[in-house]
Parts: structure tokens; C-alpha cells; sequence
């Protein structure tokens, strides 16, 4: 028999929260940013991280600004002891950054956190039970009286044994597990209680966590829920809220944004949203997106694909291509209009601008990417994308009608391979297309151009050409250089249009001619050609013209005899 699998689920409630706040507010600064890649990250690695692996993740993090990193859960393992002890030890923790430890409300793993950052210039013990009605009931088989005394317990010890260790700066970092699953009024009761026994000060506050530790609901909810907390909670003046978005639902980048708005001071999370099971909040999206709001995020990814290596080293897990703002893929486009978009939208960028580039959301090189990927051809491109690419990497600026003639021979190509084609190869075929044209009927030999007698109008030019691997002179007038030319051939040329642009500077400079012309009753063509001289490359690019247009009506005869 068939059953609705959905009937096992059920709606999440609104928050009664007539008079909410948020939707109406900006983030115009960031928030405090806390790591907990070394300890939540670390917890959801298939293998866990060495202590050289997580030295050199601590010193990445403290190089790009974080200035509060969960170290780890020293009463866990002896690993993540030893390692809070090597930090502490050798003094690697900078005076600015506040190292963060975790533990279970339990007295002997209080007691071991405790001791494991004894001698730090300051620590912050976070402490946590779960909250939530499935966890009392289920797990501890508690009510909430007993779950809050859990909680107080913990923090009376915590507070009993750092004030034995006064050389330290402690602060305290308490978290009610599953607080978005909880109801509300209980996780005020179990804050509030914590917060009576810490006793905090505006210079010493309490950090009170509100996590999703499973998303459960949208993240308008936990927006709610923040803004309701913020409003009801006691001593709000000496709490810092923080919140620990997990990504279940896909949405914990919005819900931390939005919980923020909704009056978070704090976020923590991971760089690229590693973590249990779908990861915690990505710390790096959270502070790129406020980036391209114009609020600058006080983390410094200048060099994103570091980052990015040294936590793919150290988590073993790839960043996937398309990932927000540092995935291989996401400064790229293959599709035509984008790119058209694209190349419009570079050249009319000014440096010190409002950035306004099209499909960009942000400039990839504020994060130390190259532009080189932005544009790549396959069969989805057009003529803008290959126009770019070869601007970019040979200096061509083909004209907007030669762009669209080449597209096709480009189009063709990627048809017939059915995958990317690289600047190289759009290169080699517009060099076969135009510059170095097999079996060539007319070749450019040299060329003369007779002086001209005072007050005469007219060039005179002696020019040599091969035809069909025959060399022969011609002589011809005209009112300019190529007219002459084109005269001198004695070919039914119509020149439709010209341009031409330089390659280069100094003494290695080089002209690029583009000419368009109808051969006799043939098709507008263009031909091109580079030379280091002007005139010789407009000759050139005259004969390349020709010569396609030949090649044209060799191809159509046939056809046309049967
Ligand atoms: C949402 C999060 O990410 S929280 C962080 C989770 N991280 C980890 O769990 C990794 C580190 N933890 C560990 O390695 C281990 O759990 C240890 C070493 C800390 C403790 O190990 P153990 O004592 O062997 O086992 P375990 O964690 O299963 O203990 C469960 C007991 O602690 C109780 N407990 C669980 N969490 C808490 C808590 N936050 N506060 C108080 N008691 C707790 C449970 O009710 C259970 O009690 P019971 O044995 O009476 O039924
Ligand atoms: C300990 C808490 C903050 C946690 O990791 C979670 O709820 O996900």
C-alpha cells in the first residue's frame, strides 16, 4: 500500500511576533565572527585533523582577521588537549585573538576545559546542554527544571574554577543546544538563569549562542526567534547574542543574515560551510555578501584560492565548483549573452567605480581571481565571448560584423567537438580563417608606392602578388593607398568598410588591419591581417578577404552544378 511520507512530518509553528522588526533593517557592519572550524569542522571530518593540520588552519584563520576561533573540545581527546596546550605553551595566540573551548555541562570535562587553557591571556569556556522538548525527553529523560539546573551547575563550576586561575581573562560562551527547536520562554528561562549565576558586566559580557543546531524551520523563524530573545532576554546590555546556524535546509546563510538583522551580534561558522552533516553557516559567503553591500566584513579573502587550498588540505573535502564566490566555476560564463554582457560590462567599468560589470556580483579580482577564467567558449557562446577572449590574450579587436561572421566558423567548431573550446584554439581558427589561409589563391609579395608629383591627388602603386603560386606584377592608381591596390589587382572589388588598430607599442608595435568587401557578386566578406606595417597589413588584409571569398565560391559551385 502506498503512504504519504510526509504525513511523518509536521509544520513548524510561526513565532508570535506581530510587531517584528527585522525585515525592515540593514546590516550596515559586520558582525563579531567566531570559527569553529577546528572544533565543529573539525568534529564532522571523516578524519579528523592532525595537530599540524589544525596549527596551520588556526594560523590561516588569524591571518585573515578572525579574532575568536573555537580551538576545540579538550576534555574529548588528548589530542585536542595537547593541542590547546601547544597554542597556549608556545604562545602562538596572538594578543588580539580570544581562543573558545567547548564542553558538555559535566564536571569532569568543566574541569579538564578548564585546565586546558590555563595560562592563556584570555579564554572563553563555552558551555552547552540541550534544550530542546525531543532532548529532555528522549536523551536525558528530564524536565525542564532538571535541564536547567544541568546548566546552572555547569556555569557555577566553571565560574568556581577560573577564579583560581585570575592571570587569565575567561569569559564565559553559553549555548542552549537545539535552541531553535525549543520553545521560547524555556530557552529565556535557561539563559536568564545562566546569566544570574555569570553575573555579567558590559566589560565582560556573557556570549549566549542561540543555534540551529538542526535548521528546522525558514529562516524568517529564526529571525523571529532572535528578535524575540533580543527583546525578552534579562541583562541584554551585557550579552553578546551569537548565533550557529547549521545548513540543514540549505538556507543558513539567510538565516544568519536575517538573525543579524534580526539583532545577532555575532555569527559562527565555518570558511566554506564545513560541518555536521550539510555544515555550519559559510563564514566566507556571510562576509563576501556584505562585502557587495559596500560594508566592509573585517576578514581578509584577498587571495581566496589559498583559503580555499589550505582547507581542502586540511579538511580533505573539495569545495564544490560552484560554490559562492571562491568555486572554480562562478566567475565564469559559457552562455552568449552573458558574455556579452560581460565584455560590455568591463569595458565601460572605470577603476574606482561603483562595480557594475553584469553577472558579476563581485570584482574576482578583490579576491585575487584573474579575470582569465570569466569567459570560456563552448557551444552555448557567442560572438562576444570569442571577441573577448581574443582581445584578452592576442590584442585582436575585431570588428562588431567580423565578429559575427567568425562566431560561425567558431560555433561550427564547438559543435563538431562538443566541448570548450580554449582561447588558443579560437586563435589557430581565426589564424587559419583569415591570417595563414590554406591553399591561398592571391598572396601579398611587396608593394611601391610611386611618389607623388607636387599637387597631384593620386597614388601610384607598383605591387607584387602571387596568383595561384604565379608571381605577378601589377601597377595601378588610386585615391589612397589600398584603392590603389585594389585597382592595381583588377579584381571586382567593393570595399565595404575598414578598420585597423595597433598590437603592442615601441618598436615591436603592429597594425591590424580588418577589411570587408563584395568580390564581383559575392557576400560582404572580411579579411584580416597583421603586419608592422600599416599600408602592408590593409594589402594583406584586402588579398585575405579575396581569397576567402574565392574559397566561397569554389565550396558553392558544385552545390550549384547539382
Ligand atoms: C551540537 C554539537 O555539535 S555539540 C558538540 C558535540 N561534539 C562531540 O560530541 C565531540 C566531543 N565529544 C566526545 O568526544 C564525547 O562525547 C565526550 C568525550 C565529551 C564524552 O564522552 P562520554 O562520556 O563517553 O559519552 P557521551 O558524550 O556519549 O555522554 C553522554 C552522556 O552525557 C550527557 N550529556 C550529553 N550532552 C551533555 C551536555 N551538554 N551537558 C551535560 N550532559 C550531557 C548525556 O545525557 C549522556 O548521559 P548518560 O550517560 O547519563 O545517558
Ligand atoms: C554546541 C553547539 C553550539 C553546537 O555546535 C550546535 O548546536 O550545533
Amino acid at each position: 500500500m502506498l503512504t504519504n511520507p510526509s504525513a511523518k512530518y509536521r509544520p513548524f509553528p510561526a513565532v508570535p511576533l506581530a510587531d517584528r522588526q527585522w525585515p525592515n533593517r540593514i546590516i550596515d557592519k559586520p558582525p563579531v565572527w567566531m570559527s569553529t572550524d577546528l572544533r565543529d569542522g573539525n568534529q564532522a571530518l571523516i578524519e579528523p585533523m592532525s595537530p599540524e593540520k589544525k596549527l596551520r588552519f588556526f594560523e590561516k584563520l588569524v591571518q585573515i582577521g578572525v579574532k575568536e576561533i573555537e580551538v576545540g573540545f579538550p576534555s574529548a581527546s588528548q589530542t585536542d588537549f595537547d593541542f590547546v596546550r601547544m597554542l597556549v605553551e608556545e604562545k602562538r595566540i596572538p594578543d588580539d585573538v580570544t581562543i573558545i573551548v567547548l564542553t558538555q555541562a559535566r564536571e569532569e570535562l568543566i574541569r579538564r576545559t578548564v585546565e586546558s587553557c590555563v595560562g592563556a591571556r584570555q579564554a572563553i569556556v563555552h558551555v552547552y546542554n540541550s534544550v530542546a522538548p525531543v532532548f529532555r525527553r528522549v536523551v536525558f529523560g528530564m524536565n525542564q527544571d532538571e535541564i536547567v539546573q544541568i546548566a546552572v551547575n555547569g556555569t557555577k563550576l566553571i565560574k568556581e574554577l577560573v577564579a583560581q586561575h585570575p592571570d587569565t581573562k575567561w569569559g564565559l560562551e553559553y549555548s542552549p543546544e537545539s535552541f531553535s527547536t525549543t520553545e521560547l520562554d524555556f530557552s529565556k528561562r535557561i539563559v536568564d538563569a545562566v546569566v544570574d549565576v555569570w553575573q555579567p558586566s558590559a566589560d565582560n559580557k556573557v556570549i549566549v549562542n542561540l543555534p540551529s543546531t538542526v535548521e528546522a524551520a525558514t529562516p524568517n523563524v529564526y529571525a523571529d526567534q532572535i528578535e524575540w530573545m533580543c527583546r525578552n532576554l534579562n541583562q541584554r546590555e551585557n550579552l553578546v547574542i551569537s548565533v550557529h546556524p547549521h545548513n540543514d535546509r540549505g538556507t543558513a546563510v539567510a538565516a544568519a543574515e536575517l538573525a543579524v538583522m534580526a539583532g545577532a551580534d555575532r555569527v559562527e561558522g565555518c570558511l566554506f560551510g564545513n560541518g555536521e552533516r550539510t555544515g555550519n553557516v559559510d563564514l566566507v559567503t556571510l562576509a563576501l555578501n556584505l562585502y557587495t553591500q559596500g560594508v566592509h566584513p573585517g576578514l581578509d579573502f584577498s587571495d581566496i584560492d589559498a583559503v580555499r587550498q589550505l582547507v581542502e588540505e586540511c579538511n580533505q573535502i573539495p569545495v564544490h565548483p560552484r560554490h559562492p564566490y571562491v568555486g572554480d566555476l562562478v566567475f565564469t560564463a559559457f552562455s552568449g549573452s552573458h558574455q556579452d554582457a560581460i565584455k560590455k560590462g568591463f569595458a565601460k567599468q572605470q577603476a574606482d567605480a561603483i562595480w557594475e560589470v553584469p553577472y558579476l556580483p563581485i570584482d574576482p579580482a578583490d579576491l585575487g581571481r584573474s579575470y582569465d577564467a570569466v569567459i570560456r567558449v563552448n557551444s552555448q557562446s557567442g560572438k562576444g565571448g570569442m571577441a573577448y577572449l581574443l582581445e584578452q590574450e592576442y590584442g585582436l579587436e575585431l570588428p562588431r560584423r567580423l565578429q559575427i561572421e567568425f562566431s560561425r566558423v567558431v560555433q561550427k567548431h564547438a559543435d563538431a567537438t562538443g566541448g570548450e573550446v580554449a582561447a588558443a584554439d579560437i586563435h589557430a581558427l581565426f589564424d587559419r580563417e583569415y591570417f595563414n589561409q590554406e591553399n591561398a589563391a592571391y598572396r601579398y609579395v611587396s608593394h611601391r608606392l610611386v611618389e607623388n608629383s607636387e599637387g597631384e591627388e593620386r597614388v601610384q602603386i607598383d605591387t607584387t602578388v602571387q596568383h595561384n603560386r604565379v608571381t605577378e606584377p601589377h601597377q595601378g592608381t588610386g585615391n589612397g593607398p589600398i584603392d590603389a591596390f585594389v585597382n592595381a589587382l583588377g579584381l571586382d572589388i567593393r570595399l565595404m568598410d575598414y578598420h585597423e588598430h595597433s598590437i603592442g607599442s615601441g618598436a615591436d608595435a603592429r597594425a591590424a588591419c580588418y577589411v570587408e568587401l563584395r568580390l564581383a557578386n559575392g557576400p560582404t566578406l572580411f579579411g584580416a591581417a597583421i603586419d608592422s606595417n600599416i599600408v602592408t597589413a590593409s594589402f594583406k588584409a584586402v588579398l585575405s578577404a579575396v581569397n576567402r571569398q574565392l574559397a566561397l565560391s569554389a565550396e558553392q559551385a558544385p552545390q550549384q552544378a547539382a
